[in-house]
């Protein structure tokens, strides 16, 4: 039995499209857009490639991008300056500080700058607070974890009363994708590095979410039959049959993992293009709250 595929890219273009309307919708009412601010610092490749295709698909969104570059060389404060100005303007709802930034800045500081209420990655300490709290409700949730869930609803898979591992426990990812399943009333284990037994515990879920950063980890031996499958992993592997000489592969050996799991995603075309569909998303519904009703 080969599980069926969680088309990510058709998913992330549905939210896309929900978005675009929405957006015309607002013109429409207010003559207003939302906006979307990206800080860059530093040359990354793969950084710079990211906030390109976050750019592209907010024009096609509607949302208006605004972006700042700053070298590699620049200080603290000259990004918690470009951060305040943006705090200050009226027409952006959502700002975001590419990850990683250079090592000598100080990423909780400048993270922790960002207005809450223009926090569209969902890492400032008073978002997290509250997703990690009952009875509590962030005003934005992490565009990875939560395209995680999407994809999870939107494919009818329930998360109520199973089980789900959670491979990983970043700030960015792990955590806030165990926490979103908790409110969501599954039963959550965390496995990190420090886990001797991790895979007889992703043998107990009916949902695994891997990112632990480790190449095709998780194998189709450690999964319960039946099983859905979320890869949030990027990695490169080497491919001398491809152009660019490597590959795209997920956390999750894909192909073992296939024969067991009942539903999986696939790397690339999963869980990346959600985060960006997301983000679009949590930029919408920061201008609606600015806008009021
Ligand atoms: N598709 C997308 O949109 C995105 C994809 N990613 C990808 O997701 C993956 C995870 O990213 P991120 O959370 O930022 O990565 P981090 O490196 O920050 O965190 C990795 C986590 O996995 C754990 N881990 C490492 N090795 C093992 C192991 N052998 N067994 C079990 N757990 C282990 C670490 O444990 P410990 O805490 O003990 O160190 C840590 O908690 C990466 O492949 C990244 O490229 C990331 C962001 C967005
Ligand atoms: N402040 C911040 N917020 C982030 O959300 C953030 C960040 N920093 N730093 C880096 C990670 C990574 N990330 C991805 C976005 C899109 C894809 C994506 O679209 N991936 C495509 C493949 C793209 C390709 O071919 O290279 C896919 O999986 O199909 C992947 C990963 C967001 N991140
Ligand atoms: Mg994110």
């Amino acid at each position: 039995m080969a599980a069926e595929i969680i088309d990510g890219k058709a998913i992330a273009q549905a939210v896309r499209d929900e978005v675009r309307d929405k957006v015309t919708a607002m013109r429409a009412k207010t003559g207003k857009a939302p906006g979307l601010a990206v800080v860059l610092v530093g040359e990354r490749k793969d950084s710079q490639t990211y906030v390109r295709s976050k750019k592209k698909a907010c024009e096609e969104a509607g949302i208006e991008s605004f972006g700042t570059d700053l070298p590699e060389d620049a200080t603290e404060e000259e990004v918690l300056a470009v951060v305040a100005a943006y705090n200050a303007d009226p027409n952006v709802h959502g700002i975001l500080v590419q990850l990683p930034m250079p090592k000598h800045i100080n990423e909780e500081r400048v993270l922790g700058a960002i207005d809450y209420e223009k926090d569209v990655d969902g890492f400032h300490p008073l978002n997290i607070g509250r997703l990690s709290q009952r009875g509590r409700e962030p005003l934005f949730v992490p565009c990875t974890p939560r395209g995680c869930i999407e994809l999870l609803e939107r494919t009818g898979i329930p998360i109520a009363g199973k089980e789900a591992v959670v491979v990983g426990r970043s700030n960015v990812v792990g955590t806030p994708a165990a926490l979103l399943l908790q409110r969501r009333d599954a039963t959550v284990t965390i496995v990190h590095s420090r886990t001797p037994n991790p895979e007889e515990i992703c043998r107990r879920a009916d949902i695994v979410i891997a990112a632990c950063g480790q190449m095709e980890m998780v194998k189709g031996s450690w999964l319960k039959p039946g099983c859905a499958v979320i890869d949030v992993g990027i990695n490169a592997k080497d491919d001398p049959s491809k152009k660019r000489g490597y590959r795209l592969v997920g956390d999750v050996e894909y192909d073992s993992a296939a024969e067991v799991a009942g539903h999986i995603t696939p790397v690339p075309g999963g869980v990346g293009p959600m985060t960006i569909a997301i983000l679009l998303q949590n930029t919408l519904e920061g201008a609606e709250r600015a806008f009021g009703p």
